[in-house]
This record gives C-alpha cells, sequence and structure tokens, in this order.
C-alpha cells in the first residue's frame, strides 16, 4: 500500500519525480494497491523505450501493464518501428492483441531492452524469477539484451534470494521427474530444501512450461549461500533445463513503493 495522487494515473507523463513530490495539501493522498504500484513501475519502465529499438517483452501482472503500454503508445504514434520479442505464450497473445509487431530470438539475436518483472530482487539486483512459469524463455531473451530493466512494487525486495520461503523455480525436463526433484532436495539438504511438482491447482495435474517441461519449486528454510555455485550445481544435474535465479543480469531495477518510485542502475 503507498500514498499518492488520485490524478497518478490520468498523467501521460508518469515520473519518479510526480512520485516522490509526495502528497500536496491541495490533494487528499489516496491508498494505492499492490496492482497500481508495479503498473507505476512498468510505466517508468516505458520511459525507456525509443522508437526502432528490438525489445523484449516480459511475462506476468506487471510486465502486462509494460506491454499495455508500449502498444498504447504504438497506437498514438509516440513510439515506431518497434520490434517485441515476447517471453511467453501468453505475452505473444497479448502483443498480437496489441498489434506490436513481433520477431523471435532467431531472426533478432540481439535485444535492444528488455522490460520484466520478478518474483525476487536482493540488494545486487539478482532475482529469481519464474514463479509465472516463464522462466527458460525469459532468461533467453533477457540473456540477450544490451539493458534489462526489472519492474517490482517493493514487496518483492529480498535481503537473501530464496529466503522469503516462496519457490525457487527449476525448469526440468518432464521424464523421471521426481528422480530430478530428489537430485535437487539432495543438493540443498543444508538449507532444508524441499522439492515440489509445480501443479494446476483446479486438476493436480503437472504445470506444463511453454516449452513442454514442468517446473519443481524449490522452498528453502535457510538461503542458499554462494549463488554462482549453487546456480551452476543445478545447472550440472542431468534433467535440469534452466533455473530461475537471474545473477548479474538486471542493468536497471525499477522499485515502486510507499515513498514512490526509485530507479537503481548498474
Ligand atoms: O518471472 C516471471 C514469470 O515467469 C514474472 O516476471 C514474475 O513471476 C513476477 O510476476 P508478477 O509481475 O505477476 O508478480
Amino acid at each position: 500500500m503507498a500514498i499518492a495522487y488520485p490524478h497518478f494515473f490520468g498523467s501521460d507523463k508518469l515520473t519518479a519525480e510526480v512520485a516522490l513530490m509526495g502528497p500536496t495539501p491541495s490533494l487528499p493522498p489516496v491508498i494505492l494497491t499492490q496492482d497500481e504500484l508495479k503498473k507505476i513501475a512498468a510505466y517508468k519502465a516505458v520511459e525507456f523505450v525509443q522508437s526502432g529499438m528490438v525489445l523484449g517483452l516480459g511475462t506476468g501482472s506487471t510486465a502486462k501493464h509494460a506491454v499495455d503500454r508500449i502498444g498504447q503508445l504504438l497506437i498514438q504514434g509516440k513510439l515506431n518501428n518497434i520490434i517485441g520479442i515476447p517471453t511467453s505464450k501468453k505475452t505473444h497473445e497479448q502483443a498480437v492483441s496489441l498489434g506490436i509487431p513481433l520477431s523471435d530470438l532467431d531472426s533478432h539475436p540481439v535485444v535492444d531492452l528488455a522490460i520484466d518483472g520478478a518474483d525476487e530482487v536482493d540488494p545486487y539486483m539478482n532475482l529469481v524469477k519464474g514463479r509465472g512459469g516463464s522462466l527458460l524463455r525469459e532468461k533467453m531473451i533477457e540473456s540477450a539484451c544490451k539493458k534489462f530493466v526489472v519492474i517490482v512494487d517493493e514487496s518483492k525486495l529480498v535481503q537473501h534470494l530464496g529466503g522469503s520461503g516462496l519457490a525457487m523455480p527449476v525448469e526440468i525436463v518432464p521424464f523421471c521427474w521426481k528422480f530430478s526433484a530428489q537430485r535437487l532436495e539432495l543438493l540443498f539438504k543444508e538449507s532444508g530444501c524441499v522439492a515440489k511438482l509445480r501443479t494446476y491447482s483446479e486438476n493436480g495435474e503437472p504445470f506444463v512450461t511453454d516449452n513442454g517441461n514442468y517446473i519443481i519449486d524449490l522452498y528453502l528454510k535457510k538461503d542458499i549461500g554462494d549463488l554462482k555455485a549453487a546456480s551452476d550445481a543445478i545447472l550440472r544435474l542431468p534433467g535440469v533445463v534452466e533455473h530461475g535465479m537471474f545473477l548479474g543480469m538486471a542493468t536497471t531495477v525499477i522499485v515502486a513503493g510507499e515513498l514512490g518510485v526509485r530507479v537503481k542502475s548498474k
């Protein structure tokens, strides 16, 4: 929850400066929801977008606002010649519905800028991503970016990745998934790791990613220490496709919260 202006979203130019001015005597403060904070971060990120760019289009409820905004600016003629590279089938559908021209990494192996949400952000701008299930395409596209702008509300800020008690996702091939889950659990035994297959809440069937894989969510009681070592160890396991730790990839993090919008860059 945060305090801001009633006309906050009416403005075309939503800037950090506006957000940081604080309440004025003439305008009563209103409470912003988490989704409104996500939208503020997303709109701020879109200010980095310039005509002619190849753009990585993120996935999730925060990134959705950024994609909507890009679509809006294209329709208004304020952006031109954008090529979007969606990080999931869902974002692909959204971008198509907005008329954003699309391509892929095969045709555009260098991406100027990607904008995406995250599940956790540590003080060094390392991320956990993939609670929305799109970590593989996100990592491929965001590793091809010159600039990677991460957009979050402040609830996503953590001291240590994996320390929030929420899932650390690992994408695996479906073949003998229990074996992979056991190996992952064993790997982080000292952190009290519990590995669970992600399932659809409606029918308990395994969640299937856009690439036809499964996701094992790791729940850790203690942080996993050296992130690079943990990343390498996970990737060495046969059956693992990718994990949700995005280490050293973000170039900017935009955080919307009670005190307004903060922009942190490398
Ligand atoms: O990594 C992701 C999807 O794979 C999302 O970016 C992440 O889960 C954050 O989602 P949201 O913006 O809905 O909180």
